[in-house]
């Protein structure tokens, strides 16, 4: 019996014998099933049947996910949002979107059962791989003990001290130069912490290139599209884009997850501005304090919810002087505004 915080799980399904997923058991609806997922299995198959080596590695797919769940009698935990890829593709697409290639470094947050891991390394990257789960963080150790190129942290991303654990990687990479060679991170991350990992990140531009993440589909939105003068815009998508230039990439259905979520997923890049390149602000605490006392009363005009800052008076003056109205509210202002109001009203 399931403890009842776990009710929610489904029992994982028997593994059908043969190679083709059963439409009627599997999570996958038959559309996944594409015919270049098709091509690829026969040619393995083929290859194998002549004694040649495979075309290309083994990947992950519905049965492989099971039989690492399977084979450690794991059930996947809601609270820790283990939500297992089964469609090997989106995990060469996520890759693919990094353009993660040989004797690159790659952080991955949540490697679960290492199904995009094992694309990483494919890839010919050095993975760093921090997972909370010490159940998971065993399973993947274990599966590709071999390669040499893995690291696993058994922690929480959030109290992580990424910076010097990417930086003692690079350290230990002899043919790779710390002066000019950037990380990057590529995860499916659960969707209870994306806020938590997008603000850990992004502001690391000095060490990441780019960061892919695998979001929920509506948080993907509200980070890369939300516009000006609408509900969506909030303080994140200022910070998004001070540090970053965000492209959602592409939709993922659910019934791509096992256990299936709720929700669509998507992919986003974000690709990393470096410091020289921030906006240049006298000081990024007090920016971002201004841009949050701004949205706090968002349905107040900013000379009245700056007023801790200067007087009215003065906010007036300086949003008239670039070209806004005296009357403006947070929404109606883009980065460089707030950039602009900043510089003019905070005074060091
Ligand atoms: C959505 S699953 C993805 C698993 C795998 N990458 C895949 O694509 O199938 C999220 C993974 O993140 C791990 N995880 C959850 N919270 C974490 C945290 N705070 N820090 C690191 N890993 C975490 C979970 O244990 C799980 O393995």
């Amino acid at each position: 019996m399931l403890p009842s915080s776990l009710s929610y799980l489904q029992t994982l399904p028997p593994i059908p014998n043969s190679a083709t997923p059963n439409p009627r058991r599997s999570p996958l609806p038959p559309e996944h099933v594409s015919t270049e997922g098709i091509r690829r299995r026969t040619l393995r198959i083929a290859c194998a049947g002549r004694g040649w080596k495979a075309a290309r590695p083994a990947s992950d797919d519905y049965h492989a996910t099971l039989k690492a769940l399977n084979s450690k009698g794991r059930f996947p935990r809601k609270s820790l949002g283990q939500h297992y890829m089964l469609n090997s593709e989106i995990n060469d697409q996520l890759v693919s979107a990094a353009g993660v290639g040989e004797g690159d470094v790659v952080l991955e947050i949540g490697p679960g059962t290492g199904s995009l891991t094992n694309v990483l390394l494919n890839s010919g990257a050095f993975v760093l791989a921090v997972e909370k789960d010490k159940h998971m963080a065993t399973l993947v150790s274990e599966r590709f003990s071999s390669t040499g190129k893995l690291k696993v942290l058994t922690e929480d991303i959030v109290k992580c001290h990424v910076r010097s654990h990417i930086s003692s990687l690079f350290e230990s990479i002899v043919e790779m130069d710390p002066e000019t060679k950037k990380a990057k991170v590529v995860a499916n991350i659960p969707f209870n912490i994306s806020t938590d990992v997008i603000k850990l990140l992004l502001p690391m531009g000095d060490i990441f290139s780019e960061v892919v993440l695998l979001l929920q589909d509506e948080t993907a939105l509200r980070l890369v599209e939300s516009s000006l003068r609408t509900s969506e815009y909030r303080p994140i998508n200022i910070f998004v884009n001070f540090y970053s230039d965000p492209e959602y990439k592409f939709k993922v259905p659910r019934t791509n997850f096992f256990p299936q979520p709720n929700v669509d997923a998507a992919v986003v890049s974000f690709k990393l501005k470096q410091p020289t390149e921030y906006p240049e602000v006298s000081s990024r605490k007090s920016f971002f304090s201004l841009v949050n006392s701004a949205f706090n009363e968002k349905r107040k005009m900013l000379r009245k919810s700056l007023q801790h800052i200067c007087t009215s008076l003065e906010i007036e003056e300086a949003l008239r002087s670039i070209s806004l109205l005296p009357t403006s509210r947070p929404e109606e202002l883009t980065l460089d505004d707030f950039v602009k109001l900043h510089n003019l009203i905070v005074k060091e």
